[in-house]
């Protein structure tokens, strides 16, 4: 059994391999008459595609998407949700499979070729199945319609280390993320980075990073604790993405290392007589609902499994063999992880807020009146 839907009022369900004739997902329990474009989609996609630089897998992937339902054209142009199933699919059209015939048998140490082989009893090898990080695409065409649901909202991500070169965060500058091929908002990091992947690259290797998304202008209150909290949920979507293996929020593990005087957020009454505080060490979520403060997550991303590096290892008959991967890989998958993060914080934040407009009464309970 395999579970491919997430969400509870604005819920995604993806499907499609590496290798298989289309990627693509289904969203449904969007409200209707929500204006957007294809070209809007198709530009966030465009973000995630593969091929873009040196750095990323050569593969050829148009990435290009049709939405099949859930629309009727504007009269105003573009398009209009209806409120039913929104499907969006997206062709595959650069399969290179031969590449993975050596390896049919085998397991990639560091790739869910095992346990998908040790569940199912069988697996699509070709590339990595649903495995890939070519999945991903669908999860970025879902969060531009979730974007939809939430004016007046900003979702942005950058990576902040590639493996062990991390940026200067006093550098920080959201205008230069789109100026380089890594999503870097410190343009001093640019040509580290640069030559340290050049020399990943060129070794046949990979490497982690570590990718932050902050939301912007979120409205205070959603969340449903105890067990539908925000972060829990960011987590379990951001932990979601294929290669993830650590998210945390705001100070996250560093919170371990400080001090309560540290930690506290204090507050002091801001220009409309509403709380503000002059910190975001929480970043901005409190017992697991939005205080309005920047939703500051981060997610580390493990290096691309699939490296020309022979790596020992077994094969499905059961003798230890060696195993090393032909094709075309990214030498850090963290980097086109970016779009991807900053996709499934715009379908969380959806869902809570069309789950928190369930909620009777007054949306959001201000402690002062002024
Ligand atoms: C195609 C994409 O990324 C792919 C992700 C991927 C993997 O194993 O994760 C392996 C490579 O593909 P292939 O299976 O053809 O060797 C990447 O190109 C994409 O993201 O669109």
């Amino acid at each position: 059994m395999s579970f491919n839907t997430f969400g509870h009022m604005f819920r995604v369900t993806t499907f499609g391999e590496s290798h298989g004739v289309a990627i693509g997902c289904v969203v449904d329990g969007c409200p209707p008459n929500l204006r957007f474009s294809i070209e809007e989609v198709q530009a966030a996609l465009d973000r995630r595609r593969p091929g873009q630089s040196r750095f990323t897998t050569q593969r050829r992937e148009p990435d290009e998407v049709k939405v099949l339902s859930g629309t009727l054209p504007h009269p105003e142009g573009g398009l209009v949700t209806t409120g039913t199933p929104i499907a969006l699919l997206i062709e595959n059209v650069d399969q290179r499979s031969k590449d993975y015939n050596d390896i049919a048998g085998a397991y990639r140490p560091g790739h869910a070729d095992f346990t998908y082989d040790i569940k199912y009893g069988i697996r699509d090898h070709r590339g990595g199945g649903r495995s890939s990080a070519r999945e991903t695409a669908t999860r970025v065409a879902a969060g531009a319609i979730a974007a939809k649901v939430l004016p007046g909202v900003t979702v942005r991500g950058a990576v902040v280390r590639i493996g062990e070169i991390e940026i200067d965060r006093s550098r920080w500058d959201w205008n230069e993320v789109g100026n380089n091929p890594f999503f870097c908002p410190d343009p001093d990091t640019v040509p580290l980075w640069e030559a340290y992947l050049d020399g990943i690259r060129k070794a046949g290797s990979s490497v982690g990073a570590v990718v932050e998304v902050v939301a912007e202008n979120v409205p205070p209150g959603l969340g449903a604790p105890l067990y539908g909290k925000l972060d829990g949920d960011l987590a379990a979507a951001l932990m979601g993405i294929n290669a993830a293996k650590g998210v945390e929020i705001g100070e996250g593990f560093n919170a371990a290392r400080l001090t309560g005087e540290a930690n506290a957020d204090e507050m002091r009454l801001g220009n409309e007589g509403k709380p503000q505080f002059l910190a975001n060490h929480a970043g901005g979520l409190l017992g697991g609902i939005s205080t309005g403060a920047p939703i500051v997550a981060r997610f580390a991303l493990k290096p691309t499994s699939s490296i020309l590096t022979p790596r020992r290892t077994v094969d499905r008959t059961g003798e230890e063999t060696e195993i090393f991967t032909k094709g075309r890989h990214d030498p850090c998958v963290g980097i086109r992880a970016v779009p991807v993060g900053e996709a499934m914080v715009w379908c969380v934040l959806a869902d809570h807020l069309l789950r928190h407009r369930g909620q009777v009464g007054e949306s959001v309970h201000w402690p002062f009146q002024h």
